[in-house]
């Protein structure tokens, strides 16, 4: 197939919050053919990843724990919605085997500190601060990684970090991490999109 008429990659991102980095996906794909954000899936209903979802006019797909869990983990909504690669940007449930078996390393998530540490079941969110701080660690950062049927155990592709300093909170900190996520998720996800 010529690079003319060469199938753009279509993205969904999934998120279960503010969706802040859903939202600078969006942007920075937005207008460019290198790939499509075509599908927010979400979990939480209300949740503000549904305002940049309508923000740009991406459709949304809310999932339920059982189907999604114990189901079919909505593989064949996916693959209707021509799905290429599926992108974690602050979702909260742990994905199943059915879907990493049907897009097999076409899954990444963004981890807010630099794995190993802090990772696993219950580090998510503002719990992933609170720990770094409370362990008067001097510096943190991101880590993009493939993932598994593990919580943050799969490969990692990406990692960047930040100094810690003595006045930081996890409040603070927070705000540093999603400064490295909104610089370096999406042209992370260019590289990994552009040679699939
Ligand atoms: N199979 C995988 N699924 C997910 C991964 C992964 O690496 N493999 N990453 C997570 C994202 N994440 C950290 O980066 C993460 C998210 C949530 C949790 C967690 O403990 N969740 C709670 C439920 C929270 C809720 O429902 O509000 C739990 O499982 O009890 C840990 C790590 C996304 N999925
Ligand atoms: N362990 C998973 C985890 O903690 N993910 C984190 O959730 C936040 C979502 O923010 P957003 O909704 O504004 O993109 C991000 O900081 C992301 O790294």
């Amino acid at each position: 197939m010529s690079s003319l008429n060469k199938k753009v990659p279509r993205i969904a991102v999934f998120a279960s919050g503010a969706g802040s980095n859903a939202n600078e996906i969006a942007r920075y794909f937005s207008g460019k053919s290198i790939a499509d954000i075509a599908l927010i899936v979400c979990n939480k209903p209300g949740a503000g990843v549904y305002q940049v979802a309508e923000n740009h006019r991406i459709p949304t797909l809310t999932i339920s724990r059982e189907q999604f869990l114990k189901g079919d983990a909505y593989v064949p909504e996916l693959q209707a919605a021509g799905i290429d690669f599926i992108v974690l940007a602050g979702f909260l449930w742990k994905v199943p085997m059915p879907l990493i078996q049907a897009f097999s390393n076409r899954i990444i998530n963004i981890h807010p500190a630099l794995l190993p540490d802090y990772g696993g079941k219950g580090m998510y969110g503002h719990f992933v601060h609170e720990a770094v701080i409370a362990n008067k660690e001097k510096e943190s950062g991101i880590t993009i990684h493939y993932v598994d049927e593990h919580y943050d155990h799969g490969s990692t592709i990406f990692q960047a970090t930040c100094q810690i300093d003595e006045q930081d909170t996890p409040d603070t900190l927070a705000q540093k991490i999603h400064l490295l996520e909104h610089a370096h998720f999406a042209p992370t996800i260019e590289k990994l999109v552009q040679a699939l």
